[in-house]
Formats: C-alpha cells, structure tokens, sequence
C-alpha cells in the first residue's frame, strides 16, 4: 500500500472512530456545488460572482493549499512542491482544510473550488464527509485561452508558468476529466462554455442557479390561464 493510500485510510479510519468527523457538518445537511474546469478556465471568477448573487460560501481547495503554506504547517514544503509541479496533494490534506473550513464557516451552501481533482480526491472526500454535491459546474475552455488567461493573471503564483501550465493540462485532462465524466454519467454535470467574456459566462451561470424561478413563473401563467378560463 503506497504512503498517501495509508494516510488516506487511516483518516477515514479515524473519521469512522469519531462517528465522522464530518457529523457537524452532516447534522446541518450542506448544499454543495462542485466548481471544476481547466486552470485559467474561470472557477474562482464566476465562484465570486455566485457568492454575490446566490450567498454561498467559496472555498478555493487552490487557495486553502496557498494559505496552509503561508501558515508555516509541517506540510507547506510538500504542499509547495506538488504545486509547482502542477501536481495534486494528497486528498486527507485537502480535505482536512476544506472540513475545517466548512465546520468554521458556520454556514450551509458551499461551493468548492478545484475540488475533487482526480478520483482519489472524490472517493475520500464522499467516503470522509458522507457528503455528495447537489450538481457540479463545469467550466470549459479550450487549452488555448486557458493558457492566454494564466499567462496574464499577475497574482505572484509560482505555477502560472508556461513550464508548470502544461504540467497541469496533462493532468487536468488525465486526473480531473475522469471526475467530471463520473458525474455526467450521475446527470450532476452543468457544462458552461467558459470561452466567453465573464458577464456571458454568468448569464449561463445564473440560469443554472435560477431555474426555480422560471418553474414559478409557468406556476403563475398557468394559475392565470386557469382563472381566466373559470371566469368566461
Ligand atoms: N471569461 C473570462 N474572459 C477573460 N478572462 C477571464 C475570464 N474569466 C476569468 N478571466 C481571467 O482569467 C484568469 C484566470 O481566472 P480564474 O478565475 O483565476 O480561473 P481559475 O480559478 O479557473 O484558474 C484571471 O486573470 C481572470 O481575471
Ligand atoms: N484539489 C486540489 C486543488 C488544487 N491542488 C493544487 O493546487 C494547485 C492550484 O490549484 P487552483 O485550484 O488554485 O488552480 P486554478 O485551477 O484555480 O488555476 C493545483 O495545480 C494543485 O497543485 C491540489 O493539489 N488539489
Ligand atoms: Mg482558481
């Protein structure tokens, strides 16, 4: 058994011990919705708009990573190397933040950010927290714009190089895409062109985050309809 799958088991073996550490959470039923999209394809972008309009919570696994080595914790070496790297960190690190995150948080809609990144980041965080996501937005962009969009993204990130860009396409494609694919096959995927200017992309957004309100409307024209017909 490799090291990460040990880590791995063990902190399901410790959730299960606890009775889940994840029960707080689960006592509060969280709406989650899954952001996942190639780097540069616009996730935290549109998350920041969403968090406006709709008062979620976001939560950036990318930025949760960047804090823990800022913080000085025992794992911010292995975390900054995996990053320059474009490669993902062991899933019982990021989930623990993201756990930590939402217990503190206090709140109960969630978008999470980047996450789950391959198929071990999915089955141990549904196996960990008990939790699955209510639907998954999928930003998608071609290779070509993504890289235009970090090349110009100015933040200081140590992996919006051309070098480590294209580490992180491959293992986009390789990792993350089987994710999106297993959700799909589940009908969880809302798959939204991301080549397109930020206000488009969030016009579709918000049609995914509204449809209630259309089913209302039909609800009213037809309670109209009805009264109509009842009256002449
Ligand atoms: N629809 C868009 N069109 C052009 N540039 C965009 C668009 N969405 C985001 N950007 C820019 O592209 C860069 C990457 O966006 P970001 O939201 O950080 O993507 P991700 O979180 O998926 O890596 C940022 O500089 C952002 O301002
Ligand atoms: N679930 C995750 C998310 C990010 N990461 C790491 O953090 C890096 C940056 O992630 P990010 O989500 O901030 O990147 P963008 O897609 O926003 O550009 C990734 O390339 C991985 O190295 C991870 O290991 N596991
Ligand atoms: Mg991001």
């Amino acid at each position: 058994m490799s090291k990460n799958r040990k880590l791995l088991m063990g902190t399901v073996v410790e959730a299960a011990n606890k009775g889940a550490s994840g029960s707080i959470l689960q006592k509060r039923n969280p709406t989650i919705v899954f952001v996942l999209g190639g780097p540069g394809s616009g996730k935290g972008t549109q998350c920041a708009n969403i968090v406006q309009h709709y008062g979620y919570t976001h939560l950036s696994a990318g930025d949760l990573l960047r804090a823990e080595i800022k913080s000085g914790s025992e794992n911010g070496t292995m975390i900054q190397n995996m990053i320059k790297e474009g490669k993902i960190v062991p899933s019982e690190v990021t989930i623990k933040l993201l756990q930590r995150a939402m217990e503190e948080s206090g709140k109960d809609k969630f978008l999470i950010d980047g996450f789950p990144r391959n198929e071990e980041n999915r089955a141990a965080f549904e196996k960990v927290t008990g939790m699955e996501p209510s639907f998954v937005l999928f930003f998608d962009c071609p290779e070509e714009e993504m890289e235009r969009r970090l090349l110009s993204r100015n933040q200081g990130r140590e992996d919006d190089n051309i070098e480590t860009i294209r580490k992180r396409f491959k293992v986009f494609l390789e990792s993350s895409l089987p994710v999106i694919s297993y959700y799909d096959a589940k009908g969880k995927v809302r798959k939204i062109d991301a080549a397109r200017s930020v206000e488009e992309v969030f016009a579709t957004v918000k049609a995914i985050f509204e449809p209630k309100n259309e089913k209302v409307l039909l609800l009213y024209y037809w309670l109209l309809l009805r009264c109509l017909t009842f009256w002449y």
